[in-house]
């Protein structure tokens, strides 16, 4: 054998596999190199398809080709020496081969016929799968979609036991307030957790959080913190989540809590920890309580005889196992103790004695009601408890309404993909689990969001349930999501407007009502973070008054999605229910159907409705056909609903619902802008020319007279640093952050700022001094530029308030004018409203520590820098070079050449020629007489506290105290 090939004497040779060829080749073999094959006289069969033995084709010397059954492949033609043979896979090659093979065959045979049909019903097949109706192909292997066949009084239609499986509706009443507690309504919770971290501790946090329940965390070290802070009224429960600390307090402390619950009637709530050593019948100090720890328990139920039951219903037996062996169990001693929930040994048989894992103190004994767990949060019977718990020990003033409010939206009807569409026979289940539902909830209705352009895209069956659809307009809700189903955000007013009224059309001419006000945007773009172009469309073409995002503040967690209202249109949070697009079969469920259905039977869908007073849910199209998941989940999680709780379900449209919502919940009505950059998802539905970039990197925050002007006037003269363009209402200040500029949005406050990309300077800044004693700002700043840093110039209080007094009588204003300084500072609260008004004006700016403190609630000290306006008024180079290194601004600019001391104007001035300077108007550094004596004292005392704590918190930040703040402490 040769490198280039096989020399061969006589033989027979096979060379499968060489590129794409199959080559036999028998007879003499003369040379085979690379390009093919050089044969001297031979027989050579060509068997399927040639490759590139060389680019032409095999060279033959001498002989002829044949075919495997000695069919001549090729033209009967004898190739000569040198002669190509062409490529086998030519197109034309294959068909003929397959002609010849199918029906040329002279030598044909049954098994030919076997495959001519089988031939043929392969592309039957496929054109039904491709062309036809793939769902009925599906339909015939898949199984039936799983229905809701949950029954109350046995979970998941589990064995039934236990007494309460008909248990009645049973809320308690809290027992009378006594007059003189003068407890407050909307008390706070005190949770005293073991650490920050601790499991259960979260647990509660997020529980609160999620409805709404303002609460104050402890976390126990050596002492009890917080008890000097007890204040009356100020706490409706208090919450250990180790019960095991209460009783190990020392007896100081233990008196001093015992007697804040007793003397202004405030409940305990305490959970066992989770132990790993057995303990059977350890007496709980000081409580007429045994317990039995690490404790496995099946069979779970309530006893539905007792008074903290109101949002709880008991509704039946959980049968199994529940919390494996982390239970702790109480036996009772005194009958002024309730069992609440009990349950059996899951290692024994179930006549074992039942076992108390829930119990009531009727705070007979003590004074003290409390509820004890057994067990903690994770068991989902628990966090109902929990609820119910917090209002009994509260005495009602942490409410728990019963009413709920749930709509469950259908998007992108007609949008889908076909396969994942509905059919007539989906139409059908559809309005029969709404014909079902209406009998639990009362009203019930789904909300169909509709995109016409996609009208009849989907397979024939398909297209008949869009038509099936709109036969029955009448039975559902109808709203418009988007003509084409793209996102806002990547459109111009104009045609937003255009797909708007495309939709709107399709809409008038199937009868589909037009008269919602809802509407949604696909992905939520273009709500939040706005587009103030969908809004403005929205209004204009579909007079839209209510929307809602799952985006607002954020995706996640969703426990904290809140509702705004933004340019009068409400926008509510909208809640997943756990199905999305594709989640279309309940066997290919992300996680298995044990996921899903845990979350219907006391999990996150469940505890959604619990916690939410109105809950307006997200669906999709393809939740309905197919498996129908959406009829399942929303059948079986109304169902353990009704069975476990005494909610009372309804629906209402959204735009009632909406009016519900912010009626109930009036303080979420204000917006709070965040920085879409913080977020990757807002990022995706922001407008792309938008940047994080035009937004300021650091703000003068003022207060007012405090020489804030000046400050925004020398940052301006550095060369990388650029100031807001000015507002035609308030001219170098924008005022965004406070006051009604708020409600504008983003954009709006954006447009003060240079685009990135037509700006050289680094460090955009704006100055707004009242934004300094806004008690919203600090928490608006923080959300939208959480990275900003802040300057705050101080001068001597009563200066301040002196300096705003005759600022507003330049600026006529009449009550200024009417009344002294003396009279306005020192005005009652039952003066005129005027005279209130500018006092407040005067003084209160001027309580620096208070509001410094409010900022370092939102901000870190090192983003804040705290100027002595003192020292900016006589030392203007040293504070700007001080603050400059503060921002950490580069380059360097030297202010020396830039700012001169003004005889005239007896203030520092921008340097603009030799001897010219530029400095401030008339308005800046006025002159009016010097301050009364006894204004000067009366200011002086005001002060004191303040001045004071200022003195404090300066210590505190390393700041030196300022001269004028030691004479004012003297
Ligand atoms: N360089 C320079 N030029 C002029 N004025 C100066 C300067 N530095 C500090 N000041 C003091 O600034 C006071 C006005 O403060 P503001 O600019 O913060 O006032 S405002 O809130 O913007 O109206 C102003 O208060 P009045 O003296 O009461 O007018 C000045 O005392």
């Amino acid at each position: 054998m040769k490198r280039e090939g096989v020399s061969v004497g006589q033989m027979k040779l096979s060379v499968v596999g060489v590129g794409q060829m199959k080559l036999s080749v028998v007879g003499v073999v003369g040379q085979m190199n690379r390009e093919g094959v050089s044969v001297g006289q031979m027989k050579l069969s060509v068997v399927g398809v040639a490759g590139q033995m060389n680019r032409e084709g095999v060279e033959l010397l001498d002989g002829n080709v044949w075919g495997e059954d000695n069919q001549n492949l090729l033209p009967t033609t004898s190739y000569q020496p040198g002669q190509n043979l062409p490529l086998v896979c030519r197109p034309w090659r294959l068909w003929h081969r397959a002609t010849r093979f199918i029906i040329g065959s002279r030598k044909a045979s049954w098994r030919r016929y076997i495959l001519l049909a089988a031939f043929v019903v392969i592309i039957i097949i496929l054109y039904l799968l491709i062309e036809s109706s793939p769902r009925s192909i599906m339909s015939l292997v898949r199984n039936h979609p799983p229905e809701s066949v949950f029954r109350c009084g046995g979970d998941g239609g589990g064995k039934v036991r236990g007494p309460t499986g008909n248990a009645t509706f049973h809320p308690h009443l809290p027992p009378p307030r006594s007059p003189e507690n003068k407890l407050r309504d909307d008390p706070k919770v005190l949770v005293f957790t073991e650490t920050q971290y601790s499991k259960t501790g979260k647990d509660i946090a997020n529980i609160l959080v999620a409805n709404r329940i303002n609460y104050k965390t402890e976390v126990l070290g050596r002492s009890l913190p917080g008890l000097t802070n007890l204040s009356r009224g100020k706490y409706g429960a208090v919450i250990f989540e180790n019960f095991e600390r209460y009783l190990q307090l020392d007896p100081w402390n233990r008196e001093l809590l015992d007697k804040y619950l007793k003397d202004y009637s405030v409940g305990m709530m305490g959970f066992m920890p989770v132990r790993e050593d057995t303990r059977v019948g350890t007496k709980l100090k000081g409580l007429p309580l045994y317990i039995h720890t690490n404790m496995a328990l099946k069979n779970v139920s309530l006893n539905s005889d007792n008074p903290m039951l109101h949002l709880t219903r008991a509704g039946g037996t959980i049968v199994g196992p529940v919390l494996n062996s982390d239970w702790t169990t109480f036996t009772i001693e005194d009958p002024t103790y309730i069992p609440i929930e009990w349950a059996y040994p899951s290692l024994t048989d179930f006549s074992e004695e039942r076992q108390n894992t829930v119990v009531l103190d009727q705070g007979q004994l003590d004074g003290i009601p409390r509820v004890l767990f057994g067990a903690n949060l994770e068991f989902w019977l628990h966090r109902l408890l929990f609820l119910d718990a917090l209002s009994y020990l509260s005495l009602g003033r942490i409410p728990l309404a019963l009413d709920r409010y749930i709509l469950v939206d259908i998007d992108d009807i007609f949008v889908a993909r076909k396969g994942i569409r509905m059919t007539t026979d989906d139409v059908m289940a559809l309005l029969e689990s709404q014909r079902r539902l209406q009998e639990m909830v009362p009203g019930w209705r789904f909300n169909l969001g509709f995109s016409g352009k996609y009208y009849q895209r989907g397979y024939p069956e398909e297209n008949d349930g869009d038509k099936m659809l709109l036969d029955h307009v009448e039975d559902f809700w109808w709203f418009g999501h988007m003509w084409g189903h793209t996102q806002p955000h990547e459109l111009t007013q104009d045609e937003l407007e255009i797909q708007m009224q495309l939709n709107k059309e399709f809409a008038i001419k199937h009868d589909i009502p037009t008269d919602s006000g809802y509407s949604i945007a696909p992905h939520h773009s273009g709500v939040y973070p706005v587009h103030e172009p969908l809004y403005t469309a929205w209004k204009k073409v579909w007079n839209v008054r209510v929307t809602s995002s799952e985006e607002y503040p954020h995706l996640y967690p969703a426990r904290l999605r809140r509702g705004f209202i933004h340019r009068n249109i409400m926008v509510l949070p909208r809640l997943t229910c756990g199905l999305f697009t594709h989640t279309v079969f309940i066997d290919k469920y992300p996680g298995g159907r044990k996921v899903l259905d845990d979350s219907i039977h006391g999990g996150e869908l469940f505890q959604s409705i619990v916690y939410n007073p109105i809950s307006i849910y997200m669906t999709h199209l393809s939740n309905y056909g197919n498996d129908r998941l959406a009829l399942y989940t929303f059948e079986s999680v109304v169902k353990f609903v009704k069975c476990w709780t005494n909610l009372k379900l309804q629906t209402v449209p959204p735009l009632q619902l909406a009016e519900q919502y912010f009626h109930r919940f009036p303080d979420e009505a204000d917006p709070i802008w965040g920085n879409p950059c913080a977020d990757h998802r807002h990022m995706q539905i922001w407008a792309k020319e938008k940047s994080c970039d035009q937004l300021p990197k650091f703000l003068v925050i003022g207060p007012q007279k405090t020489g804030t002007t000046a400050l925004y006037t020398f940052l301006a003269m550095h060369p990388a640093i650029l100031a807001n363009y000015p507002s035609p209402e308030t001219f170098e200040e924008v005022q965004f952050f406070n006051g009604k500029n708020y409600y504008k949005g983003i954009d709006w406050y954006m447009k003060f700022f240079p685009v990135p990309a037509n700006s050289s300077a680094k460090f955009l800044f704006e100055k707004s001094a009242t934004y300094f004693e806004g008690d919203v700002v600090p928490r608006r700043v923080r959300a939208l530029l959480p990275a900003a840093k802040l300057v705050i110039t101080i001068i001597s209080p009563s200066k301040r308030a002196y300096s705003w007094y005759h600022h507003m009588r330049a600026h006529s204003d009449h009550t200024a004018l009417l009344y002294t300084f003396h009279q306005v500072i020192t005005a009652s609260d039952t003066a005129p409203r005027a005279v209130r008004s500018l006092r407040n004006k005067c003084l209160v700016p001027g309580m620096y520590a208070r509001h410094i403190e409010r900022w370092l609630n939102h901000f870190p000290s090192s983003q804040i820098n705290i100027i002595d306006g003192e020292e900016l008024r006589s030392d203007p180079v040293y504070v700007m070079n001080d603050l400059q290194r503060f921002l950490g601004i580069q380059p360097f600019y030297n202010y020396t050449e830039h700012l001169r001391f003004d005889k005239r104007k007896g203030f520092f001035c921008q340097v603009v020629g030799e001897d010219r300077t530029k400095c401030l108007g008339r308005g800046k550094g006025r002159i009016y007489p010097a301050m009364n004596e006894s204004d000067v004292k009366y200011l002086k005392e005001f002060y004191q506290p303040y001045n004071i704590a200022l003195e404090k918190l300066l210590t505190k930040l390393d700041y030196p105290v300022p001269s004028w703040l030691e004479e004012n402490l003297q």
